[in-house]
């Protein structure tokens, strides 16, 4: 039976004799087959489905590494800023190791169904007015002196968890991908996956993919090159406008010789709405940024005609229902006799 990541991927880990082997049976995530968008976009095209993970998103890779070790290094509490996906799975993760976690969310700009995972796993919710770069800021003063364990992705044992679904999808695919396109936040996923690729390289004598970045358009940091005070973006998860891990990005972007680009509002719902209507993925707005790159880079020639193509899609689609429900026009028919119901499936 498939027992988690810190089973599953020992050696390559920093586990050890003393490490809690804790899980919620993370990780071995699907990668799908995009046929219809492979077809459209005359690539080969898979979608690396992170929301079939514990708690919806790929943070469980790296909240179960962080909170084992934090277990092992005598850690009673947790604390970590959020813009959602890391709160839920440090709840889930703490509960699941027997400790505290303290959760730093701004206010108003979390999805619902992240607020509603913290909430019953019992974290202790904080709710600042600034928004994520301000939150974390605050969480890393906080862990300086008070005794809780800071769970961010500067936390590198994070990006260790994190790095195992390079490890996955070049099982998975039996050679690395020629792209792996990604959403860029706080930049801790792609610097964690570039990681993965490289000692799999190393290890395994596979290829190294280039790693093509999404930032969304109005928290495009890295891109512009500069501190966005105020990020706006639909896609909340990734709403940070100083990212963390910027120059481990940049690092993972310049060896790989790949890309990150910047993809608008627009071409985020719109790569979110295809994949659900045409391959039937159901992936939340921040993900649909690796999607959006694909499709911009299809048409500008950085993604050439026939290469295979992961676009990873970390967090589930239910995480956050409003947006599913106002950014897709559907009519609902009110009906309540059988006889109306037939002429109306008859109409076709
Ligand atoms: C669905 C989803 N997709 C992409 C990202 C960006 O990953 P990074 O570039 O490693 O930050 C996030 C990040 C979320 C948080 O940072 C948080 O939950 O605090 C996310 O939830």
């Amino acid at each position: 039976m498939y027992e988690g990541l810190l089973k599953h991927y020992k050696e390559y880990l920093p586990v050890t004799e003393k490490t809690p082997l804790i899980s919620l049976a993370e990780g071995n995530t699907p990668l799908i087959p995009l046929n219809n968008l492979s077809k459209e976009l005359g690539i080969t095209l898979y979608g690396k489905y992170e929301g079939l993970n514990p708690t919806g998103s790929f943070k469980d890779r790296g909240m179960v590494m962080a909170v084992a070790k934090a277990v092992e290094e005598g850690a009673k509490a947790i604390v970590c800023a959020s813009t959602g996906n890391t709160s839920a799975a440090a709840a889930a993760y703490a509960t699941r190791a027997g400790i505290k976690a303290y959760v730093v969310i701004p206010d108003g700009k979390i999805a619902m169904g992240k607020l509603a995972q913290a909430i019953v796993y019992g974290a202790d919710i904080i709710s600042i007015p600034g928004n994520f770069d301000e939150a974390l800021k605050a969480v890393r003063e906080i862990a300086k002196t008070e005794a809780v364990a800071l769970v961010n992705s500067v936390n590198p044992y994070r990006l260790e968890g994190q790095k195992t679904a390079a490890f996955e999808i070049c099982q998975q695919l039996e050679k690395a991908p020629d792209v792996l396109a990604i959403p860029v936040g706080n930049a801790g996923n792609i610097s964690a996956y570039w990681k993965g690729f490289k000692e799999w390289h190393d290890k395994q004598g596979t290829s190294l993919p280039r790693m093509h970045g999404f930032e969304a358009e109005g928290a495009a940091a890295i891109v512009k090159g500069a501190v966005i005070e105020e990020p706006e973006t639909i896609a909340t998860a990734i709403r940070i406008g100083n990212p963390a891990s910027w120059k481990l990005a940049e690092a993972a972007r310049d060896e790989s010789k790949g890309f990150i680009d910047a993809v608008t509002d627009e071409e985020i719902l719109n790569a979110y709405r295809k994949v659900a209507a045409q391959d039937g993925v159901f992936i939340e707005p921040g993900s649909a940024a690796s999607l959006a790159g694909v499709i911009q880079h299809v048409k500008n020639g950085k993604i050439r005609p026939g290469e295979t193509v992961v676009a990873v899609f970390t967090g589930n689609g239910l995480k956050d229902p409003d947006t599913a429900i106002q950014a897709t026009e559907v009519a609902i028919h009110k009906m309540s006799d059988l006889e109306e119901m037939r002429q109306h499936l008859r109409k076709g």
